[in-house]
């Protein structure tokens, strides 16, 4: 067919906003997306298709959830200011965080126990997240064990996040594991030293790792089955046990972080820090990277909301390391915004997970893909071209 010289119909492939059209394109032949294109909305659906104990500790808070709510308020605080006339036909929004390339600032937060959502859990997960080239972070207490895992995300990169534990032979091991494993670098979380008082998961009487679920990493691992008297096989009881009492440890301070630079030749990043004094001392501890979250409000209920605690951070740290965000990002607006306050990347938490209780592997990617297009759109329509043009200017506080 000779060239009319008419626009195609669908806009450049290499962008992610594609996926927009090729959404509208399958209304032609009667297709509409097998789950929402508004992630805001996707708790509720998963509410009426998820096992109620999954849900709950899925969707569930610490407390009254006054940090859940706090952390989607903040966003809504924040306002875009577009500006026009400036040339936005070709956008890149890849970007390089401690080395690791990702083609759009985004990764894939750890979230545990993915198997009480979806039996292929984790394993879903990195093959959508690989399938787009996006970071997956591999969570201590997955289902299934780290070096499955990184088999499952094939050349994609990854990182591991770590609960440190009690048992220094086991977190040495974990930490050697997850490098013969090619986890990148490493994140570890300093919020989750306790469980949290989660009243959904009181009220259903409900904790996945007491029915040994999340223990993948653990039973899999050489230096903790060293401790049990008898293998899991046959005391499952007295494994969890051992887990519990070792799984983190509370009495850990700035002075225990020369451990982690002894056993991991990587990056290090402190997940879980909301105080600008706290991201001072880790750059001053010499991190490489601190995420600045309040773990989905999960730990501390009426804590400071994520986003409010991110200019603090982004000014004490002062280009030294690198921010990175999560908890309440749901929409490519809500990128942006956290990007233009300081992040060089964030991580999404819940919205994926529902995506993969919704549709499996498929699901996560079709929730992965609506945040790549909408940051995208959202990025070419308030006039910028890379994630580097966002700086506070872009926004206005409401
Ligand atoms: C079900 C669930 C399990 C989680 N498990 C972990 C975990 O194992 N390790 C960790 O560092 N954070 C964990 N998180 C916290 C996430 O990494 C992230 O901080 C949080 O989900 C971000 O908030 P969002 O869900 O609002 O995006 C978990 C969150 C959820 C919802
Ligand atoms: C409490 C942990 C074991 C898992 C976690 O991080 C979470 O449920 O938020």
């Amino acid at each position: 067919m000779e060239h009319t010289g008419s626009p195609p119909l669908v806009p450049d492939q290499r962008h992610f906003g594609a996926y927009q059209y090729e959404i509208y394109l399958g209304g032609l032949s009667g297709q509409v997306p097998p789950i929402t294109t508004d992630l805001s909305a996707l708790a509720e659906i998963a509410r009426d298709r998820m096992e109620p104990t999954a849900y709950g500790y899925v969707a569930g808070g610490a407390g009254t959830g006054a940090t859940m709510r706090a952390n989607r308020a903040a966003f809504d605080r924040w306002r875009i200011v577009p500006r026009m006339l400036r040339d936005v036909t070709v956008r890149d929004l890849s970007r390089t965080v401690l080395g690791t390339r990702m083609p759009a600032p985004v990764l894939l937060a750890p979230v545990g126990v993915l198997s009480v959502v979806h039996p292929e859990g984790e394993l879903a997960v990195a093959r959508a997240a690989a399938s787009l080239g996006l970071p997956l972070v591999h969570s201590t207490v997955a289902s299934y064990p780290m070096e499955e895992v990184a088999q499952a995300a094939g050349d994609a990169p990854r990182w591991y996040q770590l609960y440190w534990p009690r048992d220094r032979e086991v977190a040495v091991s974990f930490l050697e594991r997850a490098e013969r494993a090619g986890y990148e670098a490493l994140v570890v979380t300093l919020d989750t030293f306790l469980l949290a008082w989660r009243t959904r998961d009181l009220d259903q009487a409900y904790l996945p790792f007491l029915q040994r679920v999340g223990l993948a990493n653990y039973l899999a691992d050489p230096a903790f089955r060293a401790g049990l008297a008898k293998p899991a096989e046959e005391d499952p009881a007295a494994a969890v046990a051992h887990w519990a009492a070792m799984f983190a440890d509370p009495s850990k301070t700035w002075e225990d972080l020369p451990f982690l630079r002894e056993h991991w030749d990587g990056p290090i990043l402190l997940k879980g820090i909301l105080h600008p004094d706290d991201a001072r001392r880790a750059v001053d501890a010499g991190m490489d990277g601190v995420i600045v979250s309040n773990h989905g409000g999960r730990q501390v209920d009426g804590s400071i909301a994520a986003l409010d605690a991110l200019p603090g951070v982004a000014a004490a740290v002062d280009g030294r390391a690198a921010i990175l965000f999560d908890s309440g990002i749901r929409t490519g607006a809500d990128v942006v915004k956290a990007l233009a306050l300081g992040a060089d990347a964030v991580l999404v938490g819940r919205p994926y997970v529902y995506g993969l209780a919704l549709g499996g592997e498929e699901g996560v990617r079709h929730v992965l893909r609506c945040l790549l297009a909408e940051l995208d759109l959202t990025l070419a329509l308030s006039g910028h071209t890379t994630p580097d043009q966002l700086t506070p200017d872009a926004l206005v506080h409401a």
